[in-house]
């Protein structure tokens, strides 16, 4: 797949001299949707920041769509709608004026046509003679949303578009993004709800303490760090794991003995279920019902940062 965004070498090193980002490498393929999580003060601000020209880079290159950030500044952010954490809209304006307004700055010609559709996709189109200063909060962002799309820009970023906005407005958020990546534009999303990069990411990357600490096809992820549990309840409640059942499992009792659970990696071959079975009917310990439960994404997220984090004490000491 072609990359739309190559990101090499990129450092950060604030003006207090507090490094944000060290040594990013990272490509984004054209046409995905592309989840950078990570815990807060990661970088994932910082990052998108300076590929979208808001902040200068210490060290490194960027180039979006082929065209360098700093010396092809203009080509570049003109591929690049960019939704801010913030909340900061010109109050007095209506939401046709300051969406038409903003695909100006970006030189495009004038085209009522995509600016309408941009309205109708947000249902903004009943809000288009409003001033910004009288809509909801869930309606400014949405009004952040259209005047990124304005320009129709080839690159959407999204910096956590989801953070305190209600249910509905979340829903229809996302049916937004998966339009335009339908459209084949690249979004890049930060978000806090890790359940939504499992439900729309195709690659996720995972920043923590300024780098870039894994980046994998979201499924793969999933298949490599996820483990499964079988639980199995039990029809009699065991007091103890019988000593010829539990050998070298990962067996534990739960809800007062009347539980067997059974964790397994997904990844080999051979999960260890079809033993498990047969030794349980060979110790006639029978079964009223079972389930397997996946861990979730949130779940290896937090076991990834956790281990690059005490990897890095365990480096420092
Ligand atoms: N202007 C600045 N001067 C000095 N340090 C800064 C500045 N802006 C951000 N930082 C620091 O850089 C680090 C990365 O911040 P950044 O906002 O990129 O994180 P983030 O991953 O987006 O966090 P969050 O999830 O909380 O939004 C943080 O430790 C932050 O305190």
């Amino acid at each position: 797949m072609p990359s739309i965004i190559s990101i090499t070498n990129l450092s950060k090193t604030y003006a207090s001299g507090f490094t944000a980002l060290k040594t990013i490498n990272l490509d984004i393929e054209r046409g995905e949707i592309f989840a950078l999580l990570g815990p807060n003060g990661a970088g994932k601000t910082t990052l998108i920041g300076i590929i979208c020209g808001i902040l200068n880079a210490s060290t490194g290159t960027v180039t979006v769509g082929g065209h360098d950030i700093v010396k092809d500044f203009r080509a570049a952010r003109a591929m690049i709608g960019l939704v801010p954490q913030e909340l900061t809209t010109d109050a007095f304006e209506s939401v046709w004026d300051t969406v038409s307004f903003t695909r100006g700055l970006f030189g495009k010609p004038a085209n009522p046509a995509h600016i309408e559709k941009v309205l109708k996709d947000l249902s903004l189109w009943d809000k288009k003679d409003d001033k910004i200063r009288t809509l909801s909060g869930g309606m400014k962002r949405r009004v952040l949303i259209a005047k990124a799309l304005s320009h129709e820009p080839q690159v959407l970023f999204l910096d956590e578009p989801t953070a305190g906005v209600d249910v509905e407005l979340r829903k229809d958020m996302w049916q937004v993004v998966r339009d335009l990546r339908a459209s084949g534009v690249t979004i890049i999303l930060t978000t806090h709800y890790i359940e939504e990069a499992e439900d729309m990411a195709d690659r996720i990357g995972v920043i923590s303490k300024g780098e870039i600490i894994l980046v994998e096809r979201k499924a793969e992820l999933m298949r490599k760090l996820g483990k499964k549990q079988l639980v199995l309840h039990l029809q009699k409640p065991l007091a103890a794991i019988p000593a010829d059942l539990a050998g070298d499992r990962n067996l534990v009792l739960g809800n007062d003995g009347k539980d067997l659970i059974f964790t397994y990696d997904t990844q080999g071959e051979r999960t260890g279920v079809t033993g498990l079975l047969a030794d349980l009917n060979r110790l006639d310990i029978r079964l009223r019902d079972l389930q397997t439960t996946q861990s979730s994404l949130e779940e290896i997220f937090i076991d990834l940062v956790k281990q690059s984090e005490s990897a890095a004490a365990g480096a420092r000491s």
